[in-house]
């Protein structure tokens, strides 16, 4: 079945019924080392892993490894452009689950994303990726413990569908062509605007599928969460790329409120809602006016949409969601991809599940995790229905490679994911504890140690590892 690598000889498959895992106490779990510092945090990573598996349930339950490739060190093993061999979609196929180093990707030419690819291949359509706090770490800014979200990225369509082309070749021409003077003439919106014939060119589809599995993901974890973090903001640039990324936001409402009538509100039903709970003679369109602060500016038929709007939610959820009775629900709202950049810094504990397409996430999930301690402290999780790959959110960093010097953290806080994942949250815990305890005791890698006040001597990428299985006890 396999060309060149052999599963571990003991351990067994973990299965998944409805989307859910079933996990033996000896699961087979494959591994990529990565590119770049995945030679410094993946022995680091797996030493604390087995470590916290082993004081947690003493022998009785244990992880076989099963090393996997993909990256140079496949090209080393399989050959010249094997970066991402059969062996190693048949062993995650196999074993429904997988963690992973960094990966390199080429910029302006080469191979495309091995991380996408992988994404793609086993339709791990949810990018997880928490960004929380842990005390003691240094950040830049004044209160990072505010910020404790989930950015929940689709991660399968997008801009990262890859289908570009190259400016000067040969079908980017005849598209260009085709749409200056074809599509772009029949369409009058878009009046005389041509694409110059200078451009490289590229295909942002955005699906109601997969939109909508993502945010029915990101809303079944809102109801998992603490009751003051259920809320779920849809980010979108929706005023600028309206079918795509305005068509996500409305697609996210409309799941929303068919699927999950009965847990969730909006945010503008909130207020419509509270407004008569204030004022329980209020007329629909004082409502409307409440709602729309510009309502008199606005035309007489947006005013009318408006005012209908107002009806319309009064009519179909006043029974069951006034009265405060939303209070209790998931809170659905929306905000703009730029704005949101702004409110994670100035107004982080307004925000929880952050749920958004593929570039916006990318970009969000760094801004996010910087806040609360820099790329060495985000984790994540690719999840699909019967498959799930955990990786950090930073890539190889390729200056620190090979020098022992890295944090770690990302890549074990992934590993931490894994084990809650698999339903071993004593193993997560004792993880969780060792960081939190090696940061507030400053012993930290570079990365953290350069922003400590006073200055601290950093620890080595394999003595933070040390350092937080010394703090398992
Ligand atoms: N999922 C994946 O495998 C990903 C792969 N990549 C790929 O990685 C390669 C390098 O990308 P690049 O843009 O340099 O981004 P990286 O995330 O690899 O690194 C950028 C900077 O972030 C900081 N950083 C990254 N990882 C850590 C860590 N573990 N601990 C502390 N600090 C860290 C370092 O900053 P400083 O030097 O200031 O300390 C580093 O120089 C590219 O080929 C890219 O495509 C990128 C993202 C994700
Ligand atoms: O695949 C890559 O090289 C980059 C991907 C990335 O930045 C991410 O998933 O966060
Ligand atoms: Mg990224």
């Amino acid at each position: 079945m396999y060309e060149k690598i052999t599963p571990p000889s003991t351990g067994e498959k973990i299965t998944f019924n409805n989307g859910e895992p079933t996990v033996p106490d000896n699961p087979i779990i494959p591994f990529i080392r990565g590119d770049g510092t995945g030679i410094d945090i993946w022995p680091a990573a797996q030493k604390v892993f087995d470590a916290a598996v082993d004081v947690a349930y003493k022998g009785k339950r244990k992880i076989s490894w099963f090393k996997i490739y993909a990256g140079d060190e496949a090209c080393e093993l399989y050959g010249t452009y094997q970066y991402l061999p059969q062996d190693t979609l048949t062993a995650i196929q196999e074993y429904g689950i997988a963690i992973k180093g960094p990966l390199t990707t080429p910029v302006g030419g080469g191979i495309r994303s091995l991380n996408v690819a992988l994404r793609q291949i086993f339709d791990l359509y949810a990018c997880v990726r928490p960004c929380r706090y842990y005390a003691g770490t240094p950040s830049p800014h004044k209160n990072p413990e505010k910020l404790d979200v989930i950015v929940y990225r689709e991660n399968t369509e997008d801009i990262y569908l890859g289908i570009e082309w190259r400016q000067g070749s040969e079908i980017g021409d005849r598209l260009i062509k085709y749409l200056n003077t074809e599509l772009i003439p029949a369409t009058p919106e878009h009046g005389k605007k041509q694409i110059p014939l200078d451009s490289g060119i590229g295909i942002k589809p955005i699906s109601k599928t997969a939109s909508q599995r993502l945010v029915r993901r990101a809303i079944k974890h809102a109801l998992q969460l603490p009751k003051h973090k259920q809320m779920v903001t849809l980010v979108h640039k929706g005023n600028i790329m309206k079918y795509t990324e305005g068509a996500f936001r409305d697609w996210g409402y409309e799941l929303a409120t068919s699927e999950f009538r009965q847990q969730c509100i909006t945010e503008r039903e909130s207020w419509i809602l509270s407004n008569k709970e204030k004022n329980p003679n209020i007329t629909t369109q004082e409502n409307a006016r409440m709602v729309d602060p510009g309502f008199d500016a606005l035309t007489t038929e947006k005013q009318a949409q408006i005012v209908k709007e107002v009806e319309t939610v009064l009519n179909s959820i006043w029974d069951t969601h006034g009265n405060g009775k939303w209070q209790d629900k998931v809170m659905v709202n929306d905000r703009i991809a730029d704005s949101i950049f702004q409110q994670i810094q100035t107004r982080p504990d307004e925000y929880s599940i952050l749920a958004t397409m593929n570039l916006n996430g990318d970009y969000l999930s760094d801004a996010a995790a910087a806040i609360v301690g820099g790329l060495g402290m985000g984790p994540g999780a690719n999840i699909g229905d019967e498959c799930a790959i955990f990786e950090a959110t930073h890539g190889t960093a390729p200056k620190h490679a090979g020098l022992d010097r890295i944090n770690p953290g990302s890549v074990i806080l992934s590993g931490v994911m894994m084990l809650e994942y698999l339903g071993w949250q004593e193993a997560a815990d004792l993880i969780k504890k060792g960081i939190g305890d090696a940061i507030a005791n400053r012993e930290v890698t570079y990365d953290l140690a350069r922003l400590m006040e006073p200055p601290v001597e950093p620890l080595k990428c394999s003595e933070f590892a040390e350092a937080i299985i010394k703090h398992f006890s």
